[in-house]
């Protein structure tokens, strides 16, 4: 099969997930075609699906949504029905009118029984591939621990076990080689908290993503300088040739080297100390339970007595306080509409997390919560959002249509995977997310695929601020400004930042730009204030640190090394 062909079956049966989205059947198979195609990450997601789906099979009062294929979809596995039969010759009546009301009919027992095996073994593998070794671990002990009897039974689950345990043991070479365990290990003595939860994923504009723009058409740029009229007077958007800081294949349409992207400029010469952006957005995210900050723009809240005071939510969420009534009003109409009278639920996801080290991670999840109330508050679909659709993402440009089908290469092989993955942030918690606004994650699945939401991943991961806690100095706001965001980087920055209810760019004075050093020079390149036409640079690290820690803190943002002119010359490159 060639690589454009899976890629139309991909989009045939994802075609036929719509109409048919409570059909784990038709979800391992879109999975087993990611996997070929080279998505472990979407195939982990899909397997996954089905295994939610086929638990309802043994267990239907403890799921909330049910395992049913549509009739007339195409005869799957042994024992299922060809079209006009009845496939539930064992149910009660009742069942069988509700088939005929709605022309699905439930996934049988031994329908699952043949399902259950190859799922599992989808959903091992494809994590396993990722690097997310910690979950991949416990569905291999929870899946082998299901299928010893079914294995004698059906050759699916007996070739699935063998699956199984091929992957346990790449997974326990892992543990060993972060331990001093022996080879002789059984796998019930692994302790899963050594492994790593998180893995990577290709960080790419997928080939049936029609929602990105092309961000260097005239029109944008002309989209993006309307908008900034009101927020930044005096800058405008424009293209600008950027050193390529990450090994994928460069633009091709650029230099070797060269990536050509959006920047901000000056459009008139701008004085030192000079307020020259201010931007709100209501893209934003903490995570601090029961906070004094506005929910809408995080602002503080003003005092009870205060002759503004703050105002409550309308629906009667106790904890979602806004600082104004513009605020409140905002809120309702831009996100808070679809998840109001849901607070109870969403409060306990992503906020109270025991270790330090996963704050960030986390903070970019409840940024991912909020872009799924703004989608469905507005009724918009989460790529087209005016605060997403024209971010960077820093997609890896990497040639899909000569990629070889099936060639299985793991996150830690292909360069393109740079995107961080794992089953908690990329698949359970939006899935809850969903559940928790209402909303059937599978009927939905057109709004919030897992692709749809690393897309935003990657987009947020490029660009979101954050605020770091006065108390423990953990990350605890983030928010995407999504024309704030436009300025690139130098280690040389010629405005300040800074980010109350709104975010803002200052002009550095002579004496706020940075003296470059190296051994015993120093000198000062650059005088306060921006000419007109300068590129306004911003600063993501601090730049009172050395070169080689102002790289590392930058390294993520930047997505590779800073190559800025006060970098090469401190390195003396
Ligand atoms: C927040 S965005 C900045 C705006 C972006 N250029 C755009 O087109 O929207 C951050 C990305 O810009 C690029 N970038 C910013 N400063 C850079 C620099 N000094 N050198 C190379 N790339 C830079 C990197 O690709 C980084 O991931």
């Amino acid at each position: 099969m060639q690589f454009s062909q899976a890629l139309q079956f991909r989009a045939d049966i994802t075609i036929q997930l719509y109409a048919d989205p409570h059909n784990p059947h038709l979800y391992l198979e879109r999975g087993l075609l990611y996997e070929k195609l080279g998505f472990s990450d979407l195939a982990a997601a899909d397997a996954y699906r089905a295994l939610s789906l086929l638990e309802s099979v043994v267990d239907p009062d403890g799921c909330e949504f049910h395992a049913r294929r549509n009739v007339d979809s195409p005869e799957k596995g042994p024992s299922a029905t060809t079209p006009g039969e009845d496939a539930t010759n064992d149910s009660d009546d009742e069942d069988e009118d509700e088939d005929k009301d709605d022309g699905t009919t439930p996934i049988t027992q031994e329908e699952y029984d043949v399902l259950v095996g190859p799922v599992y073994a989808l959903l091992v593998r494809s994590l396993v591939r990722c690097g997310c070794y910690r979950d991949a671990f416990e569905f291999g002990v929870r899946g082998l621990g299901l299928l010893g009897d079914l294995a004698r039974q059906t050759k699916e689950a007996a070739a699935a076990v063998t699956a199984l345990s091929e992957q346990m043991e790449h997974i326990k070479q892992v543990y060993i080689s972060r331990t001093d365990a022996s080879n002789q290990l059984p796998w019930n003595a692994i302790d899963s908290s050594v492994l790593p939860a998180q893995g990577s994923a290709r960080r790419v504009l997928y080939p049936w993503n029609q929602h990105e723009p092309d961000r260097r058409a005239p029109e944008t740029l002309q989209l993006l300088n309307d908008r900034l009229v009101d927020v930044a007077p005096k800058c405008e958007v424009r293209a600008v040739a950027l050193p390529a800081l990450h090994d994928a294949i460069p633009d091709s349409s650029a230099e070797p080297g060269v990536s050509v992207q959006l920047g901000l400029f000056a459009k008139e010469d701008i004085a030192p100390d000079e307020i020259i952006l201010r931007e709100s957005s209501l893209l934003t995210a903490t995570n601090r339970l029961h906070d004094d900050l506005c929910d809408a723009c995080n602002a503080p809240l003003p005092e009870l007595s205060a002759a503004e005071p703050p105002v409550g939510c309308e629906g009667g969420c106790a904890d979602t306080v806004f600082c104004s009534q513009s605020c409140h009003d905002a809120a309702q109409r831009i996100y808070h509409g679809a998840i109001c009278g849901f607070e109870d639920g969403l409060e306990s996801i992503g906020k109270d997390i025991p270790d330090p080290k996963d704050k960030a991670d986390y903070l970019y999840l409840l940024l991912l919560g909020r872009a799924l109330a703004m989608s469905a508050t507005q009724d918009v679909h989460a790529l087209d959002l005016p605060e997403v659709k024209y971010i960077w993402g820093d997609f890896h440009d990497v040639d899909l249509d000569h990629e070889e089908l099936g060639s299985g290469s793991s996150a830690e092989e292909d360069a393109s995977t740079s995107l961080p993955f794992s089953f908690q942030l990329n698949i359970l918690q939006p899935t809850r997310f969903l559940e928790e606004m209402g909303l059937d994650p599978y009927t939905t699945l057109p709004r919030y695929d897992t692709w749809v939401l690393n897309t935003l991943y990657a987009k947020f991961r490029g660009t979101a601020s954050g605020r770091l806690s006065t108390w423990d100095g953990g990350p605890e706001l983030c928010a995407v400004h999504p024309l704030w965001c436009l300025a690139n980087h130098s280690c040389d920055p010629n405005v300040r930042w800074e980010w109350g209810g709104e975010i803002t760019f200052r002009a550095r004075t002579t004496a706020e730009r940075p003296v470059w050093t190296r051994k015993d020079e120093r000198k000062q390149c650059h005088v306060g204030g921006i000419a007109k036409d300068q590129e306004i640079v911003n600063h993501y690290c601090d730049v009172g640190l050395p070169v080689k820690k102002r790289r590392e803190w930058a390294c993520g943002a930047l997505g590779g090394m800073c190559r800025c002119e006060r970098c090469v010359w401190e390195a003396e490159e």
